[in-house]
């Protein structure tokens, strides 16, 4: 059986880390960000559909305008849920098509900040919510998108939180800077492949 492992998290809490390191270690992740803009850009039932919700100047020389998206989806939850229900489902069958790739055995991961809230959470066998404390996600996201600590915030207070996160996953990779990471991340691979079997017996 193809055992997919979902990964899930807040800003800067080092999903993506943990995905680089499953990928690192032959485990193929797909990352629902990246795959969802991408779909966005390309689908034309996508486009006919946000043009049809938010205008068509949402896409400006065939290009996404994210500037206009963004003002239209953050600070409107009801345009959040609107626009998710337009990109999803796509991201979902895209999920699919992807994991067939794999055939019946092995290892695969889904990434993505809003699995829940997105409702993949059926989509995977397993679920990994990556937890830090807030004062490290804060900081590491504010280094990394070179963001203030307000608008950090905001987008931390937009999330679902991490104890509602947390009763609905299988495993927490504690990812605070002090816990060591990679034992973690083998661990749970041995946990999840203990039906797999890579190694040749040497009497067989
Ligand atoms: C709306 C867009 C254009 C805004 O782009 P922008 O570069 O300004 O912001 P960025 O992508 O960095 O996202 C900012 C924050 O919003 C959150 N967010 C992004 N998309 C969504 C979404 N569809 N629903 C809820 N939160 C979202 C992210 O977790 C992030 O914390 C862009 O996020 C987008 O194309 N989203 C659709 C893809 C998607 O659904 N991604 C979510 C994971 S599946
Ligand atoms: N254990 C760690 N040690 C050092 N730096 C780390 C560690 N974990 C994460 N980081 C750094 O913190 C930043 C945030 O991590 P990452 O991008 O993986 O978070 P994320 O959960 O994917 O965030 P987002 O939802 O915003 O995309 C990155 O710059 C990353 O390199």
């Amino acid at each position: 059986m193809l055992i997919k492992v979902g990964i899930t998290g807040g800003i800067g809490s080092g999903k993506s880390v943990v995905s680089r390191l499953l990928e690192i270690m032959g485990i193929p992740v797909y990352i629902s960000d990246t795959e969802a803009k991408r779909i966005t850009c390309t689908d034309t039932v996508i486009r006919r559909e946000l043009c049809a919700l938010v205008g068509q100047e949402v896409f400006q020389g065939g290009e996404l305008n994210r500037t206009l998206l963004a003002e239209y989806m953050f600070g409107y939850p009801e345009h959040v849920k609107e626009v998710n229900a337009i990109i999803h489902p796509r991201v979902k069958d895209d999920f699919r098509q992807w994991t067939v790739r794999f055939g019946n055995n092995g290892l695969v991961g889904m990434e993505s900040a809003i699995l829940i809230e997105s409702g993949f959470r059926e989509e995977v066998d397993f679920l990994v919510m990556v937890y830090a404390p807030l004062e490290v996600r804060v900081e590491r996201a504010m280094k990394r998108d070179c963001s203030s600590r307000e608008l950090v915030l905001k987008r931390i207070e937009a999330q679902m939180s991490d104890e509602a996160k947390r009763e609905q996953a299988d495993f927490v990779i504690v990812n605070d800077n002090e816990t060591p990471l990679i034992p973690q991340v083998l661990e749970l691979i041995s946990l999840l492949s203990k039906n797999n079997h890579y190694l040749c017996d040497a009497k067989k």
